[in-house]
C-alpha cells in the first residue's frame, strides 16, 4: 500500500505544443509541496491534471494505490482551490464554503452543526467571519480568494490543491495565513500541492519546493537547498528578494590559486569552489552572489569591487543599493542607512563563503 500523491513522468500538450515535460513528483500525507515558477510555467495545468480537469498525454497519477487518471474528477476526493475562485454567485459566503459538504453529490453526510462549526473555524482563521451572509458579488478580490480557500480547506479530501491561494491578500494577512495554513495542512492526513509564482512564498510554506520553468522541473528540494544551492541560473534568478546576482566572467589560474576575472574584477576563489571549478577551467562561468552576501565599505583596497550607485531604495532597517559593475547591475542589501546618491562610487566586498558558481554554457551550478 503506497500513500500520498505520485505524478509519474507526466506530459501534457495543448494545441500540439508540449507545456509539461516529464513531471515526476511525490507528496506524502501531511506534506506541503510548493510548486513555484514564472507565469505560464505550468503550475495550474499540473493542479488541473491532478483534479481531473485535464488528462495527461503521457504518464500516470496515483493517490495512494488508486490510479487517478482512470477516475472522473467527481470521484477523486481532491479539494481544488482555483486561481479564478469559481464561487457560486447565488450562494452567500457561508453557503459557498459549506457547498462541498452539503451537496447531494457527496457520499459522506455531515451534521448541520459540524458544517456550521467548520464554516465558523475557517472564516475566523481567514478573517472573513463578518462577511458570512454576503454574496460573492459584494466582495473584494481578496475576500473572494479567502472564501475559495475556506471552501477547499473545509473538505475532508484525500488531496488538497491550492492554486495561488493567497496572492491577492495584503502582505500582513499573507504572512499570518501562511503560518496558520501550514500548521493546519501538516496535521491532515493528506498531501497538499500549493502553487505560487512567488518563490519566497514557496520557500516559506513548502516542506519541499518544485521549481517549474517552461514546463520542466528545474529543481526539486528543500527550501534550504533551493535557496542556498540553486541548481541552475534560472532558479537563482527566481529565488530571493532581491534575487541572486549573476556575474559573467572567466576563471584564471595564478600563483597556485584560481581567480574569478572580468573587466575590473579579479577575485581569489575560496578553495572549495576552486576545486569544483577545476574540471571546467577555460569555460566562461557565472558567479552567483546573494544581495545580502555583499557589503559596502568606506574605503577601497584589495578584494573590493569598485562600483557606482545606480539607485537606492531605503526599507527602514536596511536598504537595497543597485550599483553598476561595468555594464552589469548588481543589487546589494545593506544595513547602512545613510542615503546613497546616484553615480556615487562605492567599494563592495563579497562574502566568499556564500558564493555559488554556474557553468557559463550549461548554466548549471558547479
Ligand atoms: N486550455 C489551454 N489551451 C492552450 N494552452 C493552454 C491552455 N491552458 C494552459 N495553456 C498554456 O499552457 C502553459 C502553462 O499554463 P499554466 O496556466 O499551467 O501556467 P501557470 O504556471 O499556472 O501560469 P500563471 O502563474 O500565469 O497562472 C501556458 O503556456 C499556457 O498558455
Amino acid at each position: 500500500m503506497t500513500s500520498g500523491l505520485h505524478l509519474q513522468s507526466i506530459a501534457k500538450d495543448f494545441l500540439g505544443t508540449r507545456v509539461l515535460h516529464d513531471i515526476s513528483l511525490a507528496v506524502t500525507p501531511g506534506e506541503i509541496l510548493a510548486i513555484t515558477g514564472p507565469s505560464g510555467a505550468g503550475k495550474t495545468t499540473t493542479c488541473r491534471l491532478v483534479s481531473g480537469l485535464e488528462m495527461p498525454d503521457e504518464g500516470e497519477i496515483f493517490l495512494g494505490d488508486t490510479q487517478l487518471t482512470a477516475l472522473p474528477a467527481s470521484k477523486r476526493h481532491v479539494a481544488h482551490m482555483f486561481e479564478s475562485y469559481a464561487l457560486y454567485p447565488h450562494l452567500n459566503v457561508a453557503q459557498n464554503i459549506a457547498f462541498p459538504l452539503t451537496s447531494p453529490a457527496r457520499n459522506r453526510r455531515y451534521k448541520r452543526a459540524d458544517v456550521e462549526a467548520k464554516v465558523v473555524e475557517l472564516t475566523r482563521l481567514t478573517q472573513i467571519e463578518h462577511l458570512r451572509h454576503r454574496l460573492p458579488g459584494a466582495l473584494s478580490g481578496g475576500q473572494k480568494q479567502r472564501v475559495a480557500l475556506c471552501r477547499a480547506l473545509a473538505q475532508d479530501a484525500a488531496c488538497y490543491l491550492l492554486d495561488e491561494p493567497i496572492s491577492h491578500l495584503d502582505a500582513k494577512l499573507r504572512n499570518e495565513l501562511r503560518g496558520h495554513i501550514r500548521r493546519r495542512q501538516t496535521k491532515v492526513d493528506a498531501p497538499t500541492l500549493w502553487s505560487t509564482p512567488d518563490a519566497m512564498e514557496a520557500l516559506s510554506i513548502g516542506d519541499r519546493v518544485a521549481v517549474l520553468i517552461d514546463g520542466r522541473i528545474e529543481q526539486l528540494g528543500t527550501p534550504e537547498e533551493i535557496y542556498f544551492s540553486p541548481a541552475t541560473t534560472s532558479v537563482a534568478r527566481l529565488v530571493g528578494d532581491p534575487a541572486m546576482n549573476l556575474l559573467p566572467g572567466a576563471v584564471a589560474a595564478r600563483e597556485g590559486a584560481l581567480f574569478f576575472e572580468r573587466e575590473g574584477v579579479s577575485l581569489a576563489l575560496p578553495q572549495p569552489i576552486a576545486k569544483r571549478i577545476e574540471p571546467v577551467m577555460g569555460h566562461g562561468l557565472y558567479l552567483g552572489v546573494r544581495p545580502n552576501a555583499m557589503d559596502i565599505r568606506d574605503g577601497g583596497g584589495p578584494g573590493t569591487l569598485q562600483m557606482s550607485v545606480y539607485a537606492w531604495e531605503p526599507f527602514g532597517k536596511y536598504a537595497i543599493v543597485t550599483a553598476k559593475l561595468g555594464e552589469d547591475l548588481v543589487r546589494i542589501k545593506t544595513h547602512r542607512t545613510e542615503r546613497f546618491a546616484a553615480n556615487q562610487p562605492i567599494a563592495v566586498t563579497l562574502d566568499p563563503t556564500s558564493l555559488v558558481v554556474f557553468d557559463g554554457t550549461t548554466r548549471r551550478s558547479l
